[in-house]
């Protein structure tokens, strides 16, 4: 009762409809399965031992302390607990299923690298499927996925050069669509703020359309159809060009490159590149229908946004909290600013590639934030590990969290401090121990990672060159729905004089 006082009554009424639908699930799945088992083992053989844990109260398993634990800014007590008692391997019952939960670096390298090998696939409760649709990056499998997760990767390597977007939003629609901001992207993002809030709500039938999940229902529509609109007429100029026998843009583009002549609308000469509509309309040899399509640009854009600009929020917050990181930082920026002709001068790669120290923030706000505080995986067949077995059909959570803030692995883990990454070797250390996986790994290893990096980076550079702040007000971070500050966290901004005034 204690438990249920402290969560909000409408997270409750979300988690018992979950419960209940996904306990529905579980029975079908275990009756056509035809067997039980119980957490520990008991008196089976070791070879079929489940790690040990405790699946709470009926229904609800762990669920409610789990939630209890991240609305607060202290959520480690849940995860250390049971890795006191049980082990880095636990079982537990969460989002109305027994899921094995692993604070085990070994073993989360094992799961993120075991997709698509037969051992485990990727899994998400269904409200979220439905907003993604499914032909989403997040949900696809097989050989499909690993296609388009390449393509992904090569699309979003970003160039300096738009560093004028400060704002993910905007520069991941430049990115995939090479719109500029405008009205239009405007009104796309608003819709996806209702998409998004959706993502975290009870998932209530379409025509209740006055909740949350039927707004972000409604809201999915309308981006789904500005995204096909887009396509549309994409694929209809292409076809023109074709038919009336023209040069593709990239063609052009290099035919006036050779003569010197300017070559984008803006008037700024570039060399040509293709974005992410074009890649599309060009994939598995253009057979990819407009849903598909609609469905990838929807999931890029859903995965860069929140991710990157709570990185930003945090990453800011860290930094007004540890004034001698501050100052570092805006060191280095000065730097680079020094260096430059006027404050309008853009940063190029070189530029990126100086902000070692930046760089350590990052990491670091990566490590103590957690975004993605680990990720829901299901076993496809029976996967043994240290003694135990994972049997076939059960879910696995691979906690970057726990492993992230484990003493064992950081030393004062629970600390903000972006000094620990400096020196080239502690990143790539970090790595290759499997202890720092904020961007996932194996085949869904995170293809917006360096540019997640990069815009984090140019944002950094423009803040503290040419502001200064305050908090307004005492602020704090929670874990649940989404990493997030309380407030928002609200600053007073002032432009930074750097010449005597
Ligand atoms: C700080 C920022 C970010 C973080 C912490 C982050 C983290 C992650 C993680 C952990 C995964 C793996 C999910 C899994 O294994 O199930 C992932 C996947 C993904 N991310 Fe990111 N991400 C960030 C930014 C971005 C950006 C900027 C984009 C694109 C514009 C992006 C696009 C994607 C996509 C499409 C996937 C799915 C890949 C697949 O399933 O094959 N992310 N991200």
């Amino acid at each position: 009762m204690l438990l249920l006082a402290e969560v909000h009554p409408f997270l409750v009424l979300v988690l018992v409809v979950l419960v209940l639908l996904s306990l529905l699930a579980v029975a079908i799945r275990r009756k056509g399965a035809g067997r039980k088992r119980e957490v520990g083992g008991g008196g089976r053989s070791r070879r079929r031992r489940l790690p040990p844990g405790s699946v709470g109260l009926p229904l609800v398993g762990e669920t409610l302390k789990l939630i209890a634990a991240y609305k607060t800014e202290n959520p480690e007590p849940f995860i250390d607990e049971r890795v006191r008692r049980h082990g880095r391997l636990f079982t537990t019952h969460v989002f109305g299923e027994r899921t094995v939960f692993s604070a085990d670096p070994e073993f989360n390298r094992l799961v993120l690298a075991g997709e698509g090998r037969g051992a485990v696939e990727c899994s998400y409760p269904s409200s979220i499927s439905t907003l993604l649709g499914p032909h989403s990056l997040l949900l696809m499998r097989g050989p499909l996925h690993k296609r388009l997760h390449s393509l992904t990767l090569t699309r979003l390597a970003v160039r300096l050069l738009d560093q004028a977007k400060k704002i993910t939003f905007e520069l991941t629609v430049k990115q995939l669509m090479s719109f500029d901001p405008g009205e239009w992207t405007e009104s796309l993002r608003r819709e996806y703020v209702l998409l998004i809030d959706g993502f975290f709500s009870i998932p209530f039938p379409s025509f209740l359309s006055f909740t949350t999940y039927g707004r972000a229902l409604k809201a999915r529509k309308k981006v789904a159809e500005a995204l096909r609109e887009v396509i549309r007429k994409r694929k209809e100029a292409k076809k023109k060009r074709t038919t009336r026998g023209e040069k593709g843009l990239e063609d052009q583009e290099a035919a006036a490159e050779k003569q010197g002549l300017p070559t984008v609308a803006s008037g700024r000469r570039h060399m040509y590149k293709k974005d992410m509509v074009e890649e599309l309309l060009e994939a598995e040899g253009g057979s990819l229908s407009e849903e598909e399509m609609v469905d990838f640009l929807l999931a890029l854009l859903v995965a860069g946004y929140e991710t990157t600009s709570t990185i930003m929020t945090l990453a800011v917050k860290f930094l007004t909290d540890t004034p001698s990181a501050l100052a570092l930082l805006r060191g280095e920026h000065d730097k680079i600013r020094a260096m430059k002709k006027d404050e309008m001068e853009p940063l190029d790669w070189s530029d990126y590639k100086s902000m070692p120290f930046t760089q350590c923030v990052i990491n670091e706000t990566l490590r103590v934030a957690n975004i993605i505080s680990g990720v829901f995986r299901r076993a496809v067949s029976d996967v043994h590990f240290k003694g135990y077995t994972i049997p076939k059909g059960c879910k696995v959570f691979t906690s970057f969290r726990a492993v992230h803030l484990d003493p064992e692995h950081y030393e004062n883990a629970r600390t903000f401090n972006p000094w620990r990454w400096q020196g080239n070797e502690a990143l790539q250390q970090a790595g290759s121990a499997g202890v720092f996986t904020p961007f996932g790994g194996g085949p869904r290893l995170c293809p917006g990672y360096e540019l997640a990096r990069v815009v984090i980076s140019v944002f950094l550079h423009h803040l503290v060159t040419r502001f200064s702040w305050d908090a307004v007000e005492e602020d704090r971070l929670v874990f649940f729905p989404t990493t997030r500050t309380l407030k928002g966290y609200p600053i007073n901004v002032r432009l930074r004089c750097r010449t005597p005034c």
